[in-house]
């Protein structure tokens, strides 16, 4: 028997797409880790009425000047992540409605803290909404009526709402924790609305280097037409996303193999295919910098989202990763080992 008038706190982690993205938006394959170098928790508290708390830091409404708020919203945008929380209420509501999940009536308040680097393709938003997600499951007793499989799609819908844009990917990797290869089969994306995920175990991957920019906001990035081309059937950008999406298909044989080698090439040509496919104007200095900093000493290296972050792999030991550091401090960048977020799903399937 639950006992009422508890309060709920659950986290989720920060996301790195390890090899083959952004062809998940794309019925390609990609491989995702959830990290524990970052997360975001929610707190849920019963209460009279239906609340949201404003975070302290993130979602500010004071502010010391007209200057300080300018530049409190030229360097973090306009919002926080109360947004983030009615968004996944609204969608929670929405998917209960159309499953028939009948809902208690007792209201609550959720808040929020993170510490996940903003603007760095870690997947911070939908960390947030991931937390608040497993929140309100345990809140109404109904986590046994929304499929695992099912949650990153609802995730996803509760940004769609808000017009951010987003993939599949980081959700799934956030709600399956660990390391999660991921097929987006055009067919059963249609069919399921869900791609195929598979979980891996965490163990079987190298030690990686995380690699972000104190402050990412200059990255310059500008609209990219990527989408646009490959919907136009633009033969570049199919044949640069189908073999994208080969890398992930191919490194997941490397991982079982553990061939770190065949790994470093698959994330090299990861990066370099983005870029052909991108150009440097929508990628931007600073995350094209990121990379070359890390291949400056012989480390392969890619982006872990769309930019702001990338991930390194020093196959030649620890001098290697010694001179990353360097390398790193010098150019103006962090730089720190990744830690994969245990899996949450059994044993058992990988
Ligand atoms: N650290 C954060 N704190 C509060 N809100 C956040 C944070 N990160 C993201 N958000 C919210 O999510 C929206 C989308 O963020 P996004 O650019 O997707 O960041 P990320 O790449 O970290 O997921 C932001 O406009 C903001 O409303
Ligand atoms: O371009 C990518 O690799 C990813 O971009 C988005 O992630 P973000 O963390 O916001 O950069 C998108 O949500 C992912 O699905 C893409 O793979
Ligand atoms: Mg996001």
């Amino acid at each position: 028997m639950k006992e009422i008038g508890k309060s709920i706190k659950c986290e989720a982690y920060a996301r790195v797409g390890f090899l083959g993205n952004p062809s998940d938006g794309y019925y390609g394959n990609t491989i995702a880790i959830a990290i524990r170098n970052f997360s975001a928790s929610v707190t849920l508290e019963p209460s009279d009425v239906l609340a949201f708390r404003p975070h302290p830091v993130h979602d500010p409404a004071h502010f010391a000047s007209l200057q300080h708020m300018v530049e409190r919203v030229e360097g973090e945008g306009y919002y926080g992540g109360v947004r983030l929380l009615m968004a996944t209420c609204k969608v929670f509501h929405a998917y209960c409605s159309d499953h028939g999940i009948p809902l208690h009536d007792r209201n609550f308040t959720l808040s929020y803290d993170t510490n996940v680097p903003r603007q760095t393709g870690l997947s911070g938003s939908s960390a947030i909404v991931c937390a608040a997600l497993s929140c309100l499951l345990e809140y109404y007793d109904v986590g046994d009526r929304m499929k695992v499989e099912d949650r990153p799609r609802v995730m996803l819908s509760a940004e769609e709402e808000l017009g951010i844009t987003a993939g599949l990917q980081d959700r799934v990797a956030q709600v399956y924790g660990g390391l999660v290869y991921l097929d987006f089969d055009r067919h059963y994306l249609e069919r399921t609305g869900n791609g195929l995920y598979v979980p891996m175990d965490p163990k079987l991957l190298p030690q990686l280097h995380l690699i972000y920019a104190k402050n990412p906001s200059d990255s310059g990035k500008v609209h990219s037409t990527v989408r646009k081309r490959w919907l136009d059937g633009d033969e570049l950008v199919r044949s640069c996303m189908q073999e994208v999406a080969n890398l992930a298909v191919m490194g997941r044989e490397a991982l079982l193999q553990q061939d770190f080698r065949t790994i470093a090439k698959l994330m090299d040509r990861n990066f370099d295919l983005r870029r052909t496919m991108f150009g440097d104007a929508a990628l931007g200095k600073m995350n094209i910098d990121m990379v070359e900093t890390a291949r400056s000493v012989g480390a392969a290296c890619k982006f872990t989202g769309s930019g702001g972050a990338v991930i390194a792999l020093c196959l030649d030991g620890e001098k290697q990763v010694k001179a990353l550091e360097e390398a790193c401090a010098k150019a103006g960048f962090i730089v720190e080992p990744v830690i994969p977020a245990p899996s949450f799903v059994h044993p058992t399937t990988f």
